[in-house]
């Protein structure tokens, strides 16, 4: 029998919630192909911040260093909000991408037939998007160095340095080319080369790229803009890559198309490592409710299936079981709207599971 080894990182907030929802969902997967998952725990963010002092223990790296793949919930929280920056439970997840080198996240924006009035965008203008937003990861603002407040002339000055190098920008642009290949082939690159030297170097640095891929059709936007058209015609895209802290604020733009954040997931790439983990945050206003939607994640384990495993089979039908609970009107709050079946984080678990077993040739 097949196994793999997973590293299972639940972090915060609605963290352990979807997380222990998905690791159910890998049990139907284990019982239907035949495969066995070893899963190992780590600590990260406020949790591990509260247990061991630092919101990445090296122990944690060491775990996901030594696994097949890392499945994450999320980080972060009120409680603690008044860190400093540098010391707060973001920069756990800051520092796996990094020591992984997970310099492409791949997030995926597909809207379901079924949710298409989950939607406030117009159902004609959301209908039939399937986008996939590549996004850089382990540079620009958000690792540039110098940063942080200084003091100038008696008064406090903050700085942030974005930065990238023209082969980071290179490998995650040719990974874009290489992925809008294999699907409808149209490729937009998002920068603010009107403004920033940094996304000047980008734009060429795609520019060259390009010459490869005569057969992807490539689109240049403004962030500004790409902001606006992912509303006004999102079904327009294909592939779109982007620079980290675009790709950050476009990704959850796009929750807002296929009808909410809850249903985004996310795989984190590199040359040696994977990690897969929703769009979304660990959504404090909800933790402990009982109520998180936990589609992003059971997708991301779905994205894990396909691409650190390979199993297509076993990744199509967890999409599959998703597609047929969505079709039975089955919703959590996020997604609920009048005349469907209001359901928490168990219950449209148990109902993918159910349509698991269903769908399963
Ligand atoms: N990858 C991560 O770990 C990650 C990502 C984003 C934010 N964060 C952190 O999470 C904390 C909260 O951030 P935020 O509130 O700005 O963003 P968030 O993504 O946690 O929540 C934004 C809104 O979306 C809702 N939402 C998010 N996921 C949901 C789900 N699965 N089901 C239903 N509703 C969902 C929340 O209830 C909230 O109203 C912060 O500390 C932030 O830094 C972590
Ligand atoms: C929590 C934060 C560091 C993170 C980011 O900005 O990358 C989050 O917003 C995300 O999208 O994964
Ligand atoms: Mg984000």
């Amino acid at each position: 029998m097949q196994s793999f080894r997973i590293a299972v990182l639940k972090g915060d907030g609605i963290g352990p919630e979807i997380v222990d929802a998905t690791l159910r969902v890998l049990g139907k997967v284990e019982e239907l192909f035949n495969v066995k998952f070893e899963y190992k725990e780590g600590l990260i963010g406020g949790i591990a911040i509260d247990e061991t002092g630092t919101p990445l223990p090296d122990e944690t790296l060491e775990l996901c260093r030594d696994s097949d793949a890392v499945l994450l919930g999320a980080v972060g929280g009120p409680k603690w909000d008044n860190l400093p920056t540098d010391k707060r439970p973001e920069r756990g997840l800051l520092k796996i991408r990094k020591e992984l080198d997970l310099y492409a996240n791949l997030r995926p924006a597909k809207v379901w037939e079924p949710l298409i009035d989950a939607s406030p965008l117009k159902p004609e203008v959301v209908r039939g998007t399937d986008m996939l937003v590549v996004r850089e990861l382990t540079g620009d603002v958000y690792y540039g160095e110098p940063r942080g407040i200084f003091e100038e002339g008696g008064k406090r000055v903050g700085v942030n340095t974005m930065r990238y190098t023209e082969d980071e920008i290179r490998r995650v642009v040719i990974k874009s080319f290489e992925i809008a290949r294999k699907r409808r082939k149209k490729l937009t690159s998002v920068d603010k080369s009107n403004v920033l030297e940094v996304s000047g170097l980008w734009k060429q640095v795609v520019e060259e790229v390009s010459k490869d891929y005569p057969d992807v059709e490539l689109e240049h936007l403004y962030v500004d803009n790409c902001a606006m058209q992912l509303v006004r015609r999102p079904s327009s895209f294909d592939v779109i890559v982007t620079g980290n802290i675009f790709g950050d604020i476009l990704s959850d733009e796009a929750g807002v198309v296929v009808g909410s954040l809850g249903m985004l997931p996310s795989a984190s790439v590199g040359d040696k490592h994977a990690l897969y983990e929703p769009v979304h945050g660990s959504a404090p206003d909800i933790a402990g409710k009982g109520v998180a939607n936990p589609i992003a994640t059971i997708l991301s384990a779905a994205m894990m299936l396909k691409y650190s495993f390979g199993m297509d089979k076993a990744s199509d039908l967890v999409e599959k079981a998703v597609e047929e609970t969505l079709n039975q009107g089955y919703r959590t709050p996020d997604i609920y709207s009048q005349g469907y079946n209001r359901v928490g984080t168990q219950e449209i678990t148990d109902k993918i599971i159910e349509n698991m077993e269903r769908y399963k040739t």
